[in-house]
């Protein structure tokens, strides 16, 4: 008999037919994404689970109790409750690497579209506001020669840096809790204290997992640190910013602007004071998202889910669920 799964998200068809091939599948169809309540109900009878960050804790697993496996379909999971998934002997996997180089890119576009103000410059051309005169309130700063400080200097940071070293001549810095010497020698990287890179960095780019140990990892005291004239991107986690914080150190001009991929809150609320400031650039949550990258994640992560409720080792368990997991 084939293993059962439920697929909590939409995905591409020649994923979902390889999961079929190997297990009996029932997804979610519904036009919006699945509620808690509904996941919960879905599980009775469920061994594998197919996710994109949806909480996975007791309350879940009580509602689960044949559930040998959780695949995320992305690189992240902080969702994870570690401690319920070790207790229950549970699988959890994620897709690392297949993103790294899309995600990169998009930091990139933070990166130049805070300093050279794209947006705000966008509307000012669509609402008919150009005009011919001295262009200087429409200046911006410069990226190239500049110094990039990365804190998470992991898979995704480094090739954001291989990008701003090799495409825009900058200077790389980073900080993480231990050195990546591969890292140091492919950037010409200097490895330095997060107070140093917050001090001396032009922009000051965050790649951390959320975890207990980067719960606003930076706040007040951080931007206090910075310069005045620095730009802050976030394509980690929200959480990992004091956001009230980040709001007062934008009106307060104690930094230049920020480029956010990610918010304490997703979606953002239409009145979090962060989007009515010109000086921030603001996404969706998409670091990833490419049809392609989309597409590789999610074969990535029914690789993972087939491997493990057939009995096999997956790909890509997380780290802290490696020791101690029956296969
Ligand atoms: N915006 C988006 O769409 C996306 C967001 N992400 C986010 O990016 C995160 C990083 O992904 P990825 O690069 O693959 O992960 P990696 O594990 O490869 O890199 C994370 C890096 O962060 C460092 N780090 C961890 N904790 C700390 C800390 N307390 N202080 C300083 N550095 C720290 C680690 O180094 P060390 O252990 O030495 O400290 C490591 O170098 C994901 O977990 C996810 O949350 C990922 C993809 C897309
Ligand atoms: O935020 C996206 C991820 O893959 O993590």
């Amino acid at each position: 008999m084939k293993p059962k799964v439920f697929i909590a998200r939409p995905i591409p068809s020649e994923v979902e037919a390889y999961i079929a091939d190997h297990c009996t599948c029932e997804k979610w169809t519904g036009a919006s994404p699945i509620t808690r309540n509904e996941l919960l109900e879905r599980l009775k009878d469920a061994e594998g689970l197919l996710i994109t960050g949806e909480k996975i804790d007791d309350e879940l697993l009580d509602h689960a109790p044949n559930l040998k496996a959780v695949s995320n379909i992305s690189v992240g999971y902080n969702n994870f409750d570690l401690d319920a998934m070790k207790r229950r002997n549970i699988i959890g996997t994620n897709t690392p690497d297949v993103l790294n180089e899309t995600v990169a890119d998009l930091a990139l576009a933070l990166i130049l579209s805070t300093a050279r103000r794209i947006p705000e410059l966008d509307k000012l051309v669509k609402d008919g506001k150009w005009e011919d005169q001295d262009d200087e309130p429409l200046f911006g700063v410069d990226v190239h020669g500049k110094t990039l400080g990365i804190i998470g200097m992991g898979r995704i940071g480094e090739a954001i840096g291989r990008r701003a070293k090799f495409g825009f001549n900058m200077t790389i810095q980073y900080h993480n809790r231990h050195r990546k010497p591969e890292s140091e020698k492919l950037l010409d990287a200097d490895y330095v204290s997060m107070e140093e890179l917050l001090q001396t960095s032009d922009f000051v780019l965050l790649m951390v997992p959320f975890t207990e140990g980067t719960k606003h990892l930076i706040g007040k005291e951080q931007f206090a640190l910075m310069k005045n004239s620095a730009i802050f991107i976030n394509t980690s986690r929200g959480q990992t910013v004091d956001e009230n914080a980040l709001i007062q150190a934008l009106q307060n001009q104690k930094i230049l602007a920020a480029g956010l991929d990610v918010f304490d809150q997703e979606p953002v609320s239409p009145d979090n004071p962060l989007l009515k400031l010109p000086n921030v650039v603001t996404l969706p949550h998409i670091g990833s998202a490419t049809y392609q990258t989309r597409f590789d994640m999610a074969m990535l992560a029914a690789k993972n889910l087939v491997a493990a409720v057939t009995g096999k080792q997956p790909p890509n368990i997380v780290q802290e669920l490696k020791s101690g997991i029956k296969i």
